[in-house]
């Protein structure tokens, strides 16, 4: 470790300069929320201390009791938010307050509109942190210690460009940080406002948090204020309820401690939608409280993203993110586990093979299940909410979790033919409930996007028959589908896959009629095949199409257009297949071609059906401009010329 003397000047990170800027911009509605952050990351530097403290009593010193004083000075114009905890040195100093380490920031900055109040929401979800002090303060001074260490650092910035750093002799371990108030903001520096705001925001920290002793001021006979005793040695009182939130019972947690313990541990300050919080005895000893949060992280669909609740073991902090509890599928739930059955010494890779851990992680999989399933009974506007944010996410819980398909699938949203809208509101039950009589199976198109699947000739036999067909086109579906097979003894149907099997919705007379057609058109679809031979599987005569000419259709053991796109896009080896193309011989159109007798313009006429049947279906095609050369040699055609 280099030990430098004298102060440097080093600068902010471009990113904490632009976030430092749109702080103070976008969150100035609520300059209190300062206090909030600097209790909360005192808290965090307390909890990582007794996690060392576990395998190196020394780091304590003499000092063992953790706690976060705040103090004020009128005149100074300062508040001062100071912890023993786990204290910086001058290189965690640099990394931690010159820098965002956080993954996305980049992308996260690029997200920003202008717009104050959407920029004020997604700067909640992205965590103010400490630089949220520069919303009330125009100086900003950090003296710290590391725990075991013996030089002390003082961090000092006025939150534009740059920061300077020197070193310090600091008898105490931990972190003191004073704000230099604005102007503005000098209503901070007063003993009820800040407990007050302690009381409001922090009350759920488990630490102590003191301030000096404050008397209701006293007043002379006279009516003037009494002056107190100079030189009396300030008396501190614990102005919180200093319990762990999850400790104490359900009955006496008001909903707002609830939602600010969430902020707390999750740096996500937009209330969360749900929240579970249950006290397990017996073969095992666990205290959980999860929370469904109301708006998705900006990174969710990135599977590294951090994850997992944050880990206690006998009431003692062990680790944020521990993934281990809870199935990639559920990412997005934060919260607390307290166990009472690991040891104090676990680490990432015991936890990894400890069986206790495999049960706590199906019985609280479980209970989010059940939150989940609950609000979707009782309160469906929230769960549109949820469905909104996280269901792309559940969805891949299918394909993770076998044990939990039903319950998954019980809760999953989707499009139909039906409502014809994009928002995914239908249940499988609401399907099932207003399935035909003779309906047997749950019938689906996937596609590249909602509107290609909603006006999917495929669907046209569907309509036709009044039959409700689930319209999927979300990226993660066809790897859902892939994974369910059934629901409440139903089979799902893929309508543009295979031979479409309508069961009882189709008469023996339907049937018959068909064969009939199918005999017909015998000669046409060979003189069909012939043309596309290179292009198709098969041609065959369609019982889906009523208004349509043609259209395509995956061989039943082939992968659907939107895997293939996906793995192609991935730059995986995908199997080469070819479709079926389908005719509908009762449709003008192919009236016409069975009549043209010239064998050229049959051939171009069924390469232009095909090429229109795959854009129908959303897909791209091969060779786009030999596409648009035959259609408008034909439009001259009929136009005369
Ligand atoms: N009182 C403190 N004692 C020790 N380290 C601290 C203290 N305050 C901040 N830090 C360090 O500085 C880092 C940055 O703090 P900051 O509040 O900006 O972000 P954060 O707490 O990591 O996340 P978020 O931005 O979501 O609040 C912390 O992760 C911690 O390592």
């Amino acid at each position: 470790m280099t030990t430098e003397t004298k102060k440097e000047t080093l600068g902010f990170q471009t990113e904490v300069k632009q976030l430092l800027h749109l702080m103070i911009h976008s969150l100035y509605s609520h300059p209190e929320i300062f206090l909030r952050e600097l209790v909360s990351n005192a808290s965090d530097a307390s909890d990582k201390l007794r996690y060392q403290a576990l395998h190196d009593a020394t780091l304590l010193e003499s000092d063992p009791n953790l706690e976060i004083r705040i103090s004020f000075d009128k005149d100074a114009k300062t508040v001062t938010i100071a912890d023993n905890g786990i204290g910086m040195n001058r290189e965690d100093v640099i990394e931690n307050l010159g820098t965002i380490a956080k993954s996305g920031t980049a992308e996260f900055l690029k997200n920003m509109t202008g717009d104050q109040k959407k920029d004020s929401q997604l700067i909640g979800q992205f965590g103010v942190g400490f630089y949220s002090s520069f919303i009330v303060a125009d100086k900003v001074t950090v003296e710290t210690r590391k725990a075991g260490e013996k030089e002390g650092v003082i961090w000092e910035s006025e939150g534009t460009g740059e920061f300077t750093i020197e070193e310090t002799d600091k008898a105490s371990r931990g972190t003191s940080i004073t704000l230099h108030l604005k102007d503005e903001h000098l209503d901070f520096a007063d003993g009820w406002q800040l407990r007050s705001i302690i009381r409001k925001y922090s009350d759920h920290i488990s630490l102590p948090i003191l301030m000096e002793k404050q008397d209701m001021p006293s007043y002379d006979e006279e009516g003037n204020e009494k002056k107190e005793e100079e030189n009396k040695a300030p008396e501190w009182e614990t102005v919180n309820t200093a319990k762990a939130l999850w400790t104490r019972s359900r009955s006496e947690i008001k909903d707002e401690e609830y939602k600010e313990f969430y902020g707390h541990i999750s740096h996500d300050h937009t209330d969360p939608l749900k929240w579970s919080h249950n006290r397990v005895e017996g073969k095992l000893e666990y205290t959980s409280l999860l929370y469904v949060p109301g708006k998705a992280p900006f990174d969710l669909y990135n599977r590294e993203m951090d994850r997992g609740l944050k880990l206690y073991v006998q009431r003692v902090f062990i680790m944020d993110k521990a993934e281990e509890f809870l199935p990639m599928y559920l990412r997005f739930i934060k919260g607390v586990l307290d166990s009472n059955d690991l040891s104090l010494n676990i680490s990432r890779e015991i936890l990894q093979k400890d069986p206790n851990v495999e049960s706590m992680k199906s019985a609280l999989t479980k209970r989010v299940l059940d939150m989940l399933t609950k609000m979707a009974k009782n309160d469906e506007e929230t769960y549109k909410t949820f469905w909104k944010e996280f269901g792309q996410v559940l969805k891949e819980g299918p394909a993770e979790d076998m044990g939990n398909k039903e319950k998954i699938a019980k809760l999953l949203r989707f499009s139909t033919s039906l409502e014809g809208k994009e928002e995914q509101t239908v249940s499988l039950d609401d399907y099932i409930g207003r399935m035909n009589e003779d309906q047997e199976k749950i019938y689906y198109i996937s596609a590249e996007s909602f509107n290609a699947a909603k006006s999917s000739p495929h669907l046209e036999v569907f309509r036709k028959k009044g039959i409700e067909v689930l319209l999927l086109s979300d990226r993660v579906d066809e790897w859902l589908m892939s994974h369910l097979f059934e629901y409440d003894g139903k089979k799902f149907e893929d309508i543009g896959r295979g031979d479409l099997d309508l069961g009882k919705l189709e008469s023996e007379e339907d049937k018959k009629a068909q064969e009939e057609v199918e005999k017909q058109s015998e000669d046409l679809v060979k003189r069909i095949q012939d043309v596309l031979k290179e292009e198709v599987e098969s041609v065959r005569v369609t019982h889906r199409l009523t208004d349509s000419p043609a259209c395509l259709v995956v061989g039943a053991q082939d992968m659907g257009a939107q895997m293939r796109r996906i793995m192609e896009a991935a730059g995986q080896a995908v199997p080469d297949t070819k479709p079926i193309f389908e005719v509908n011989p009762e449709h003008p159109l192919i009236v016409r071609l069975d009549n043209e007798a010239d064998e050229d313009r049959f051939a171009e006429l069924s390469r232009i059906l095909m090429d229109q049947a795959s854009l129908a279906e959303g897909g791209q095609l091969d060779d786009p401009g030999a596409y648009v050369q035959r259609l408008n040699k034909l439009l001259l055609e009929l136009s005369g010329s």
